[in-house]
């Protein structure tokens, strides 16, 4: 057995007594996130979204997620105690004894629609990735008890935040797609929503942070993401421009257009390449919501985009099932998954 193959059988939270990194996760120079490469100055737009008729409020949202295709809303609704109480879940899990955690590991996991993972892809990184992750997955013609298998120590607070995050999605969305003179209706809703997965992302504290990554560049290849993160300037998330940071904001939430709204949108709207530093000091948790297509959903744009601005679609289309192939058949490796299918 590989020294890589023995890493990725435990989680990164069973290796915490450690004083240098493991080679496995010594990132290539290029890669590594250092201070000359962060952008300072260009702050990620903050929308209050107290009142959603507003005018003012779709107007910022679009040019959001036109230019930077990353924003973070403040006063959707709800409550910091709701949101530090999903933290405090996620925590709880990563704090079970490591046999209560195992019992949820990938590809022997008790729950089918809830598995626990480390780095992103591991038997295709020539570097792994500084995170471990819990996903959920809420997708359709699922029983109605699948929720029952999921580790108790969090299940209700996970129920509890999808539904609470997933009208916001939706308001969301229902202005991004009204402003390319199109709506929400059954023949694209299950593209733009038909499924929801949540992570539990933990980054455990990081012997030498400067030679790691806790999550690689990439853009998302779903709709839209919805992302409750804590963390500080050193131990937080970044998005491109050149590297802008994301502060952790009490209270808010992070927006990110994924690929799905980029193809969709045939470029009006931007997917937001990002990826996640680690700390010495500190561990951090996020928590995405994805909204995305179904997995047999034909993902081109929409046909009212090329009509009304009478332009040729950039894309080509695709099965949202090969789209899925395509990313997760790969290191996190920028926006190479939404490149493969451009028209030239
Ligand atoms: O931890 C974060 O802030 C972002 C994680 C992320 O990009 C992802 O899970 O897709
Ligand atoms: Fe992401």
């Amino acid at each position: 057995m590989t020294r890589t193959a023995r890493v990725i059988e435990k989680s990164l939270v069973d290796f915490q007594t450690l004083t240098t990194l493991p080679s496995p996760y010594i990132q290539p120079l290029q890669e590594r996130f250092t201070s000359d490469k962060i952008l300072l100055g260009s702050p990620v737009p903050v929308i209050d979204v107290s009142n959603w008729e507003n005018q003012h409020v779709a107007r910022e949202i679009c040019d959001a997620a036109t230019k930077l295709g990353l924003f973070q809303i403040v006063n959707h609704g709800i409550a910091p105690s709701e949101l530090k109480t999903v933290i405090a879940a996620a925590r709880g899990f990563f704090e079970l004894p490591a046999e209560e955690r195992r019992r949820y590991w990938r590809g022997s996991s008790v729950s089918e629609t809830a598995w626990l993972t480390t780095s992103f892809n591991p038997y295709k990184e020539s570097a792994l990735e500084w995170r471990d992750f819990l996903k959920f997955e809420f997708l359709p013609h699922q029983p109605h008890d699948f929720t029952a298998t999921w580790p108790p120590v969090c299940k209700g607070q996970v129920i509890d935040h999808f539904k609470r995050i997933k009208p916001i999605t939706e308001k969301i969305l229902n202005i991004l797609i009204k402003n390319l003179s199109s709506t929400i209706d059954e023949s694209n809703e299950a593209t733009l929503m038909g499924t929801m997965r949540m992570n539990f992302n933990y980054y455990p504290e990081c012997p030498e942070p400067s030679l790691a990554i806790g999550t690689g560049r990439h853009s998302d290849i779903n709709t839209l993401t919805l992302l409750l993160q804590e963390g500080s300037v050193l131990s937080s998330l970044y998005a491109r421009a050149k590297w802008i940071h994301v502060p952790p904001t009490a209270g808010a939430i992070v927006v990110n257009i994924g690929d799905v709204l980029q193809i969709l949108s045939n470029d009006r709207y931007r997917s937001v390449e990002h990826c996640v530093v680690v700390n010495k000091f500190c561990s951090r948790i996020s928590i995405p919501v994805f909204c995305g297509p179904v997995h047999d959903s034909v993902i081109e744009p929409l046909p009212k985009v090329l009509e009304n601005n009478n332009e040729l679609a950039r894309y080509r289309k695709i099965v949202y099932s090969d789209y899925l192939k395509g990313f997760f058949g790969r290191p996190h490796d920028g926006k190479k998954t939404i490149e493969s299918i451009k028209l030239a």
